[in-house]
């Protein structure tokens, strides 16, 4: 069958945008005007492919794109600087133009139209995990799905004093002002946790009006807050909200955690009043970062149930300009040949150096010591990712022996990255 003839162009018909969404995701939300359920995917930032035998309703695939700033490792332990981040979201295909090249094209037009805009990183979470690899994205951080039970023990002898002086504020997504208020505290939490994302203003306003949607909402708790006060800054957030459950008349409630952020002083205080909500039985949290202290603080086989899964994916849109913006543990001197198709202008070889914890990417002719996908550099790129790992099982190709460790004595962090919330 002859390939069909894919245009992806910006999208001009809001409701032929949404419609294509609703399709791909089989929901509506009658509620709420079209207008409402764009926010904070930019006019500008939404594309979509034309087809000639496409439903007039619908376009026959759409993405779009979230303005976000991601937190990189910038220098000591656990500290991070915000850069610039295209946050590709509402990825769909309609069902009848599927597995015809459309989601290829428009990968092939984000990376191109990232790379006219100067933005030099892509991130996104996957639906399914199958999917974005070959487009050059590679997973940057497992996360693990903990459910505790209520009550439980969290032993952190060095970190209990200064627990007690953190007060916590019970908040309600509705009220006023909330997007600017949970915004300003995830940027601060952002500057002490490397892998998290921030959104834009309006990605804060959708979050908090799509929460009081009769469809979102249903017979659920409206989001709620808790923020964390020290010297009457707002310096940690847990977003929440509580289900009933009721056994032989008794309260097996559940509490899940939509988001926790802060330093590991504010996380413990939250974290126990968390555990601690009457009428629950249990509490999960849906995205625990490798080394968050949660594991020392609870020890082995405290929780009830853990499941793991991949966070965000990242893909180098711009070598030379993405590896300068984060900061290096060690110093390193490798040649690389990153085998990029869909990006020819990083495609090749590159010197990169760094000294002090900078790091710089020239191009060079010289013979490579390394030959990567640009998917195991996205998956490097936070620290999180072991290359050396990577080599071990087969998946990059080394011509310097010790040339994969040196680029990862560089790359790593003392801290994985932390989970990165959902767009
Ligand atoms: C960041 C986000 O927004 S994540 C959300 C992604 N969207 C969804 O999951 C919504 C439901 N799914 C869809 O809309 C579509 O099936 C998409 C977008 C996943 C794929 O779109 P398509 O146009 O069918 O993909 P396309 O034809 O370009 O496929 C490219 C290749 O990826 C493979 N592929 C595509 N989707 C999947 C999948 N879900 N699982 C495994 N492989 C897949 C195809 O088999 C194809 O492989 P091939 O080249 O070896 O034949």
């Amino acid at each position: 069958m002859a390939k069909p003839d894919i245009s992806v162009v910006r999208a001009t018909d809001d409701d032929r945008y949404l419609a294509t969404d609703q399709i791909v995701w089989f929901e509506e939300i009658p509620g709420a005007s079209t207008s409402e359920q764009l926010l904070g995917v930019p006019a500008d930032q939404r594309f979509a492919v034309e087809m000639a035998d496409a439903d007039p309703g619908a376009y026959a695939g759409i993405y779009g794109v979230r303005p976000m700033q991601l937190a990189v490792p910038a220098g000591p332990t656990g500290r991070a600087r915000l850069v610039p981040c295209a946050g590709l979201t509402w990825v769909g295909v309609h069902p009848d133009h599927r597995r015809r090249g459309i989601l290829t094209a428009m990968l092939r037009h984000h990376v191109e139209q990232t790379h006219r805009e100067g933005v030099a990183l892509s991130a996104l979470h996957a639906s399914e995990p199958a999917i974005y690899g070959r487009h050059g994205y590679g997973v940057t951080t497992p996360t693990y799905a903990v459910t505790l039970g209520r009550g439980t023990e969290l032993r952190a002898p060095g970190l209990d004093a200064a627990a007690g002086e953190v007060r916590t504020r019970f908040e309600t997504a509705s009220e006023t002002g909330m997007a600017e208020r949970v915004r300003e505290c995830d940027l601060r939490i952002a500057e002490g946790s490397p892998g998290v994302i921030v959104g834009d203003e309006s990605f804060y306003s959708y979050i908090m009006q799509a929460n009081g949607w009769p469809e979102q909402r249903r017979d659920k708790e409206p989001m709620r807050f808790l923020f964390a006060v020290r010297d009457g800054e707002e310096v940690g957030l847990a977003a929440f909200r509580r289900y009933h459950k009721w056994d032989n008349g008794r309260p097996q409630g559940r509490l899940e955690v939509l988001g926790l952020g802060g330093d590991p002083v504010t996380r413990l205080a939250l974290l126990r009043r968390l555990l601690d909500f009457d009428l629950m039985a249990s509490v999960e949290l849906p995205r625990v970062g490798t080394d968050d202290p949660l594991w020392s603080w609870i020890g082995p086989r405290a929780a009830d149930k853990v499941d793991v899964h991949e966070n965000l994916w990242i893909r180098i849109i711009d070598l030379p300009e993405a590896l300068p913006l984060r900061a290096y543990a060690e110093d390193c001197d490798v040649i690389v040949d990153v085998n990029d198709p869909a990006a020819p202008w990083q495609a090749g070889r590159w010197r990169i150096r760094v000294r002090d914890g900078a790091a710089s990417a020239e191009r060079t002719e010289d013979t490579a010591d390394v030959e990567l996908p640009v998917a195991a550099l996205g998956s490097a790129y936070l620290g999180g990712t072991n290359l050396v790992a990577m080599h071990n099982a087969g998946l990059l190709d080394e011509r310097r022996p010790g040339a994969i460790a040196e680029l990862w004595r560089a790359f790593r962090t003392d801290l994985a990255p932390s989970p990165a919330m959902g767009f």
